[in-house]
C-alpha cells in the first residue's frame, strides 16, 4: 500500500473503532464539568468525520556545530513540494530536539537575588560559608557548663530590657535578657554557669547544653538554674557547620530557582545568582482563513494557536513576543525567519505540502537546516525542526515548524519545542514516567500516538464510583485517556493534565504508558509578564 492510502485506511480504521466502543460509563453516572474527562473509546479519533485530517548584561560562549540531522532528515533531501518525507521516530526527533537546546552556547546572567525567581541556575550553588556559620543555639532558654545545678550569671556585654515602666508583660526593666541573636559576643562561660540565651544566639566557648526556658526551674533566692531533666551534652545546640561546609554543592547547576532556593542562596552568603536567561520565542501564525475575534464566517475560523502557544511556550517558562499573523504569504515569512533575534521560532501551519503551505520551500530558500523533517506520531506527523541562517549568522536561531491541525500543534510542542526548550534554558531532561491506563488504547500500526489524558488518584476519588477500576484492578493512582482527540480538536486537551505516550499498537487496559505532563499541571506562575 502507498504511504498515502495507508495513512488514510489507518485514520478511517481508528474512526471507525471510536464509533463501535461500548467503553462509555452510563450517562446518569456521567457528571457533566468541564474539569471531567469525557469518557471514552480510547482509539477514537474522537471526529465525527474520519476523513477530516484536517536586562543585565549577557555573556556568551562561541557557537557549537548544530546536532546532526536524524538520518532521512538531512538538508540534502530536497525541500520542495515533491520531496519524499521518511518520519523519524518519535523517541529520536524528541532527544535530538533535546541535544540541540543543550548544545546551544551557554549564557549566562547575573541578577539579583530579587529577581531571580523561575530562573535556572547556570553555575552550581555553593556554599560561601558554614551553616550555621557559628554554634547557635536552637531554643529559647539557658546555656550552661558542666553539671547542674548551675550559678546564673548575667551575660557579659548583653542586652538589657529597654524602658523604664514595666507593663508587666515581659522581662522587668534592667532585667538580664542574657545571650540575644544578632547581638553580643558571648564570653566562655565558666563551669557551672548558666546564662540566659535566645534561638539563634552564638553559644559561649565552652558551654556544652542549652537547656529550654519550660524545662528549667529558676531559684531567685539562691541565684541558681535547676534543670527538670536529664541533660545531654550537645542538646538544643546547632553545631556550625551542621547544614553545610563553606564549598560544599548545595544544588547542581541546571536547578529551578525557587522560593526556597532563593531562601537557600541568600542564607548561604549569596547576594545574585549566576543564571540562564529564558530562552526567546518568536510566534509566528501562518494562514489567511484565521480571524482573530468573533465567530467563523464565510469559511474563515478562528485562530487557535496564537492564544494558546504563546501562553504555553510562556508556561515553559521562556520569553514570548506577542504572535505574529502573517497570513499565507511567503515572503513575510522569508523575512519574519532571516531577521528574528529569537532562539526559538516556532510557526504554525504551513507545514504539509498544499498550495499555501510555505513552510519548506521558505527554509530550502533561505539554506536553513532540517533537522526534523516530519515525525512518526500521530497527530502531529509534519511537524519539523531546523536551524535558520539570519542576516549576517551562520547560525541563527532554532525554527519548530507546528502542523496547523491544533491538536497537531500541540503534539509538536511536546515533542520538540518542550525539550528543546528545556535545553535552551539550561534544564536537565524530564525524567520520563509511567500510569497504567484504564482503558485500552488503540494504536496507530507504525507511528507513535499522543493521546490526552487525565491523572485519577484511584479509588478513593471515585465516590460516584463512575470510574470503576476497569483495569487498574487495585484502584492505585491511574489516567483515563480522553474523547475528542482527533487532530484538529482541542475539547480533549482541554481538560487533560498529559499526554499518554501509546507506542504502535497500542496498549491494554492496566498497561503502564509514559506521560507527557502539560506544563500546568505543576505550573510555576513566575513568568507572570514575561509576554513582550
Ligand atoms: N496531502 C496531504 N495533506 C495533508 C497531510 C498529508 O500527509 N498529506 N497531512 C495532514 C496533516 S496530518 C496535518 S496536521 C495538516 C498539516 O497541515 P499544515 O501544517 O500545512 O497546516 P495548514 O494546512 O495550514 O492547516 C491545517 C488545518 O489546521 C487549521 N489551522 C491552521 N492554523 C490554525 C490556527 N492558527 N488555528 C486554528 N486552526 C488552524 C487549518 O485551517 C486547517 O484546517 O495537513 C494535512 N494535510
Ligand atoms: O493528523 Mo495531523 O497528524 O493532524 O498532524
Amino acid at each position: 500500500m502507498r504511504a498515502a492510502e495507508e495513512d488514510r485506511a489507518v485514520e478511517q480504521a481508528l474512526a471507525l473503532v471510536g464509533r463501535q466502543s461500548s467503553g462509555e460509563p452510563h450517562p446518569a453516572r456521567r457528571p457533566q464539568s468541564a474539569d471531567q474527562p469525557h469518557f471514552l473509546d480510547p482509539g477514537s479519533s474522537g471526529q465525527p468525520n474520519a476523513t477530516d485530517r484536517s536586562h543585565p548584561t549577557e555573556r556568551s560562549a562561541p557557537a557549537p556545530q548544530s546536532p546532526h540531522p536524524l538520518p532521512n532528515q538531512s538538508a540534502d533531501r530536497p525541500h520542495g513540494r515533491d520531496r519524499h518525507r521518511r518520519a523519524a521516530p518519535w523517541r529520536e526527533a524528541r532527544a535530538l530536539a533535546a541535544r540541540s537546546g543543550r548544545n546551544t552556547p551557554a549564557r549566562v546572567r547575573r541578577l539579583p537575588l530579587d529577581q531571580a525567581l523561575g530562573h535556572v541556575l547556570a553555575e552550581p550553588l555553593v556554599a560561601l560559608t558554614d551553616l550555621p556559620s557559628f554554634d547557635t543555639s536552637a531554643m529559647d532558654g539557658w546555656v550552661v557548663t558542666g553539671p547542674g545545678p548551675w550559678t546564673i550569671r548575667e551575660a557579659e556585654g548583653a542586652g538589657k530590657e529597654k524602658g523604664s515602666g514595666h507593663t508587666g508583660v515581659g522581662p522587668r526593666p534592667d532585667q538580664d535578657l542574657g545571650i540575644l541573636a544578632g547581638r553580643s559576643t558571648p564570653a566562655t562561660l565558666p563551669d557551672g554557669d548558666a546564662v540566659r540565651i535566645a534561638t539563634g544566639a552564638r553559644i559561649p566557648a565552652d558551654a556544652n547544653a542549652v537547656i529550654r526556658s519550660e524545662h528549667a526551674r529558676v531559684d531567685e533566692a539562691k541565684g541558681l538554674l535547676h534543670a527538670k531533666q536529664r541533660v545531654l551534652p550537645g542538646q538544643d545546640i546547632r553545631p556550625r557547620g551542621q547544614e553545610c561546609r563553606s564549598g560544599d554543592q548545595l544544588l547542581p547547576a541546571g536547578a529551578l530557582v525557587t522560593p526556597a532556593v532563593l531562601g537557600l542562596a541568600a542564607a548561604a552568603g549569596y547576594d545574585e545568582l549566576v543564571t540562564v536567561p529564558r530562552p526567546r520565542v518568536d510566534v509566528l501564525v501562518l494562514g489567511d482563513e484565521l480571524l482573530t475575534s468573533g465567530l467563523p464566517h464565510d469559511g474563515l475560523i478562528r485562530d487557535a494557536l496564537g492564544p494558546m502557544i504563546g501562553a504555553w511556550v510562556r508556561a515553559l517558562g521562556a520569553e514570548v513576543f506577542a504572535p505574529q499573523r502573517l497570513g499565507d504569504d511567503a515572503a513575510a515569512l522569508r523575512r519574519a525567519l532571516t531577521t528574528s533575534d529569537a532562539d526559538l521560532v516556532i510557526t504554525t501551519g504551513g507545514t504539509a505540502s498544499g498550495p499555501a503551505d510555505h513552510v519548506h520551500p521558505v527554509l530550502a530558500e533561505i539554506g536553513a537546516e532540517l533537522l526534523v523533517d516530519g515525525v512518526a506520531v500521530r497527530p502531529g506527523h509534519p511537524m519539523l525542526l531546523a536551524r535558520l541562517k539570519t542576516e549576517g549568522s551562520e547560525v541563527g536561531p532554532y525554527l519548530v515548524g507546528l502542523p496547523g491541525n491544533p491538536l497537531a500543534a500541540v503534539s509538536g510542542l511536546l515533542t520538540l519545542a518542550e525539550p528543546l526548550l528545556r535545553g535552551l534554558a539550561g534544564l536537565a531532561p524530564e525524567t520520563p514516567y509511567q500510569v497504567v491506563v484504564r482503558d485500552e488504547v488503540h494504536g496507530h500500526p507504525h507511528d507513535t500516538r499522543l493521546v490526552p489524558v487525565v491523572h485519577r488518584a484511584g479509588s478513593t476519588g471515585d465516590s460516584a464510583g463512575y470510574l470503576g477500576d476497569a483495569g487498574t484492578g487495585s484502584g492505585a493512582e491511574h489516567v483515563v485517556p480522553l474523547h475528542y482527540n482527533g487532530p484538529a480538536m482541542l475539547r480533549g486537551i482541554a481538560v487533560a493534565d498529559g499526554l499518554a505516550v501509546v507506542p504502535p499498537g497500542g496498549v491494554r487496559s492496566g498497561t503502564e504508558v509514559e506521560i507527557l505532563d502539560l506544563p500546568w499541571a505543576s505550573a510555576t506562575p513566575w513568568t507572570e509578564g514575561c509576554f513582550t
